[in-house]
């Protein structure tokens, strides 16, 4: 596996809410981190069905673009009785046409819940996966996994996207009531950055 000597990494996303969990994740690694937006890159199109394949376009795309190399996250919620829906499509179900509403995403998601009968606990997790890409075209995934449950109603504006009806399991908050800190220790996004680190930068 190789190891990132570079002092500079571009943030490969455009989401004000992984860029914030991001940075922190860095911050004791004493990297200079600059983002997609940094570059006025523009947000290449994710045209795969799975995380690592759209993972891969976008860290690729920005380390050719930058001459640097490029860390990108794709994540998304799978429902267990929704057949993993809505997955991959999770920013998909979020866009309106003049931007996205995630309050109108998970309220899609409840109410197919309750249009299956599905029974509780509505078991779902969150998947992330992390590519590290050079210039040259090498690169490396990491994948993270939390599992818990959907819940209904949304609680906590703390975080992002569908935070607020994420219920870890074990756990009393949901990840949008829950302190960001907490978060950063058990979140899909922590788990491959924790291999991140212990592949690419120990
Ligand atoms: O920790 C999370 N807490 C709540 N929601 C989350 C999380 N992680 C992903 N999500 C949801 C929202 C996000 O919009 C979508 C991923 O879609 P995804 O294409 O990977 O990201 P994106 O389009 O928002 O930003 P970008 O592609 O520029 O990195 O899943
Ligand atoms: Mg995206």
């Amino acid at each position: 596996m190789r190891k990132l000597t570079d002092t500079t990494l571009v943030l490969a996303s455009h989401n004000a809410g992984k860029l914030r969990e991001i940075s922190a994740l860095l911050e004791p690694f004493g990297k200079t981190v600059k983002s997609a937006g940094d570059f006025g890159l523009d947000e290449p199109e994710e045209t795969e069905d799975s995380f690592a394949g759209n993972a891969r376009i976008k860290a690729h795309y920005a380390a050719k673009k930058t001459g640097l190399p490029a860390l990108s996250d794709d994540s998304g919620i799978t429902v267990d009785a929704l057949g993993g829906a809505p997955g991959v499509y999770t920013a998909d179900w979020a866009e309106t046409g003049q931007g996205r509403d995630f309050v109108m995403a998970m309220t899609r998601v409840w109410n197919e819940l309750e249009a299956a009968g599905a029974p509780t606990p509505r078991s779902a997790a969150f998947h992330c996966t992390l590519c590290l890409a050079w210039p040259d075209g090498h690169d490396e995934l990491f994948e993270g996994i939390v599992r818990g449950q959907v819940v209904w109603p949304m609680r906590g504006d703390r975080g992002f996207g569908f935070d607020p009806v994420f219920l870890p399991d074990g756990e009393r908050e949901t990840f949008g009531e829950m302190d960001p800190e907490m978060k950063h220790r058990m979140s899909h996004r922590a788990m491959a950055f924790g291999k991140f680190v212990a592949g690419s930068l120990d």
